[in-house]
């Protein structure tokens, strides 16, 4: 069970928690166990599902423009219409856009049209309070692929999980202020790990 104290506090900071990482790492079965756990005001799950161009860029078509522009906008729209002061917790942030985009959009300047729209856009989203950042191997990566067995991902290939999983490592290198969590060992579905993490956000937040 969670203390009542820490409960309140994440009431009244009405903070925003984004969880980000690797496909399959773990962000969205986070994202509901801390929703469920803290009983925030609002979850915001990533829609990929509606993505049109999302098989077609796997079965390896020339989409990587329209595949990034329609997540960059869905994800624009459902930020912008969550920018209230409420207690937020998301299986993304903004910044996976940019991460799929360097990788997906071959073409130089569809890349710049991309990048700058992205900024456009950008600007009119608040950040997360706090950032976290599932580090995972690939291969732990593929197996959970494998158990959620959504059909539309049979056919991602090993190679592409390595390069987004490089992009990301590469990314959070650079980072200072997010929560990195060891997506190979860590178990979201024992209390005690997942409560041990609400303190450590509680502690970021207190911090930062
Ligand atoms: N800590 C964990 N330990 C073991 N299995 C896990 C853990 N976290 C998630 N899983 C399992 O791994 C699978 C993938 O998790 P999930 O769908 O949450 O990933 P995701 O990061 O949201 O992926 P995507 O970015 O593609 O939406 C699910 O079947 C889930 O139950």
């Amino acid at each position: 069970m969670i203390d009542n104290n820490i409960l309140n506090f994440f009431k009244q900071k009405k903070i925003r928690i984004h969880i980000e990482g690797n496909i399959g790492c773990g962000k969205t079965t986070l994202a509901n166990a801390l929703f469920e756990k803290l009983n925030a005001d609002e979850l915001i799950l990533e829609e990929f599902e509606n993505n049109p161009y999302l098989p077609l860029l796997y079965q390896k078509k020339d989409v990587g423009f329209q595949t990034e522009m329609f997540f960059l906008v869905s994800r624009f729209k459902q930020y912008k219409n969550e920018l209230q002061n409420k207690f937020i917790i998301s299986d993304y942030d903004m910044l996976k856009n940019k991460i799929f985009a360097e990788i997906t959009i071959k073409d130089e300047n569809e890349k710049d049209k991309f990048l700058k729209i992205y900024d456009i856009l950008n600007e009119e989203i608040r950040s997360p309070d706090v950032l976290i950042y599932i580090d995972i191997n690939t291969e732990v990566a593929i197996q959970r692929i494998k158990k959620r067995s959504r059909s539309i991902e049979k056919i991602i290939e090993k190679d592409y999980l390595e390069v987004v999983n490089n992009s990301y490592k590469k990314y959070f290198k650079k980072q200072k202020n997010y929560i990195k969590i060891d997506g190979n060992t860590f178990n979201v579905f024992e209390e005690k790990e997942l409560n041990e993490l609400i303190l450590k956000i509680k502690k970021f937040v207190e911090k930062n």
